[in-house]
């Protein structure tokens, strides 16, 4: 996907978004059905699944490893799967593209297994740090050879047998979580992971459904204590994936600042580690409602109805972070339209995503003259009017990409993202339906035309 052709987009100030739409399946959800599915024995049935280049590349690997997975006529996916331990050693490297949660949960399956795999990424993934799933790995037995600083390419092999560890997550990471949980799968003995600032709990409560023997307990302080049973049968499982919140964010966002809108995005997940942003929009001042609450597979979900609204700017405190990590690039975009200052601390962990997403948000609302102030792990965002009028730059990540086009609807003048690829990653009807809810965006091609 980096290879691709750069394609730039540019958004235009709208007014009256309206209408009601379902955006694609939660990532996250999408990448662990799969790789449940491929360790559990039997056939698993996914409907809903995110098809889009991140979960598509962890797909492939579940293929590589020897689970039968096939995407039927009628949308629904099916894992055939193959009993834990009972991967086989892939023929070639797993190239997992822009995906960190693929690249580093599919280390952990594959790190607890006595053979080779190689992992490759691209220029982003590359740069992103593995050490912190490479680590608890390693004292689990795990040899590994990695480019330096521990990042891809690289390629790990497991030992027979691998030690049990109880490991204290160092940052707060639901991807360091479960690829512990994950490689205790496939060690007997009991594997505990202890989480001093809960995060997503996606692989705790999939796993339990799919017949693992994990437990969770709340330390008295707030701490997760998980422990797992290794050597677990796992049982394939249907599993009905729910709207990507993280998705729905930036229409929500649009929603809310741009003039006369009312719209609803349908059946969003609600995992109330989850809707940090849907928390601090409405402190905001934001005209949020959730309609037709309902439960599925022990998950909350709703429809989000966001009309326009004047915000205020507040401050977010760092104990938000956990819920809702992947918001932040679009709630800067809220912030900018707000009144006042917002002031986000505890961002340290953005500046390891897709790209650094702290330096990337703050050049690209400076460069359309928004007043902020990015500080080592924070973001001072001052609201008002947005002019606009500059091209952004999205290092390769589609939350930047989408969160700019945002900004441009509701600019005095056009906003371009040099490269609205890799929204293909997360969530490749982005732009459709935006301009389905009424958004002025054009792209390159009818720029050039
Ligand atoms: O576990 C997951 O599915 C994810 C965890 C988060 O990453 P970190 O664990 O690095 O915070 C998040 O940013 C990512 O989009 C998905
Ligand atoms: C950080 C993200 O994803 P990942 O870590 O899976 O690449 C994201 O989607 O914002």
């Amino acid at each position: 996907m980096s290879e691709a052709v750069p394609r730039p987009s540019t958004a235009c100030a709208s007014s009256g978004l309206s209408g009601r739409v379902t955006v694609p399946g939660d990532k996250s959800i999408s990448h662990r059905a799969l790789m449940f599915g491929a360790l559990a024995l039997g056939e698993t049935r996914i409907t809903g699944l995110l098809e889009a280049a991140d979960v598509l590349a962890t797909a492939a690997a579940m293929r590589g490893f020897g689970a039968k997975v096939e995407r039927h006529s009628n949308g629904e996916w099916s894992v055939n799967g193959l009993g834990t331990g009972g991967f086989l050693e892939p023929e070639t490297a797993l190239d997992f593209g822009n995906a960190g949660t693929g690249v580093r949960l599919t280390m952990a399956l594959a790190g607890a297994h006595p053979f080779a795999t190689t992992f490759l990424g691209d220029a982003s993934l590359s740069r992103r740090p593995m050490g912190r799933i490479l680590d608890p790995l390693r004292e689990m037995g795990a040899e590994v050879i990695a480019r330096s600083g521990d990042r891809l390419p690289l390629t790990i092999k497991g030992a027979a047998p691998m030690a049990p560890i109880e490991y204290r997550v160092p940052v707060p990471s639901a991807q360091v979580k479960s690829a512990v949980l994950l490689a205790g799968l496939n060690i007997a003995g009991t594997t505990t992971v202890i989480e001093p600032v809960p995060t997503r709990d996606h692989t705790e409560k999939m796993l339990k459904g799919f017949g693992a023997d994990i437990e969770v307990n709340m330390t008295a302080s707030g701490e997760a204590v998980i422990r797992l049973e290794g050597l677990p049968e796992l049982e394939a499982q249907p599993i009905e994936v729910p709207s990507d919140p993280s998705s729905a964010a930036f229409l929500i966002v649009a929603g809310l600042i741009c003039p006369d809108s009312d719209l609803v995005v349908e059946g969003v997940l609600l995992n109330e580690r989850r809707t940090g942003l849907l928390n601090v929009l409405q402190e905001m001042g934001a005209d949020i409602s959730i309609e037709n609450e309902r439960e599925t597979g022990g998950e909350r979900l709703g429809d989000v109805r966001a009309r326009t609204s004047r915000l205020k700017g507040i401050t977010v405190p760092a104990e938000r972070a956990p819920s809702m990590i992947d918001e932040y690039p679009i709630l800067a975009i809220a912030a900018a339209c707000a009144e006042g200052k917002t002031i986000m601390h505890g961002l340290e962990e953005l500046r390891v995503k897709e790209s650094d997403r702290l330096a990337a948000v703050a050049a690209g609302l400076a460069a359309n003259g928004v007043v902020c102030e990015e500080g080592e792990a924070s973001l001072v965002v001052t609201g008002g009017k947005v002019p606009g009028g500059a091209t952004v730059t999205t290092h390769l990540d589609h939350r930047i990409a989408m969160s700019f086009l945002v900004l441009g609807l509701v600019a005095e003048k056009p906003v371009t993202v040099d490269d609205a690829n890799m929204i293909a990653t997360s969530f490749p009807s982005f732009e459709n339906i935006l301009r389905k809810l009424g958004a002025d965006l054009i792209d390159a091609e009818a720029v050039l035309s």
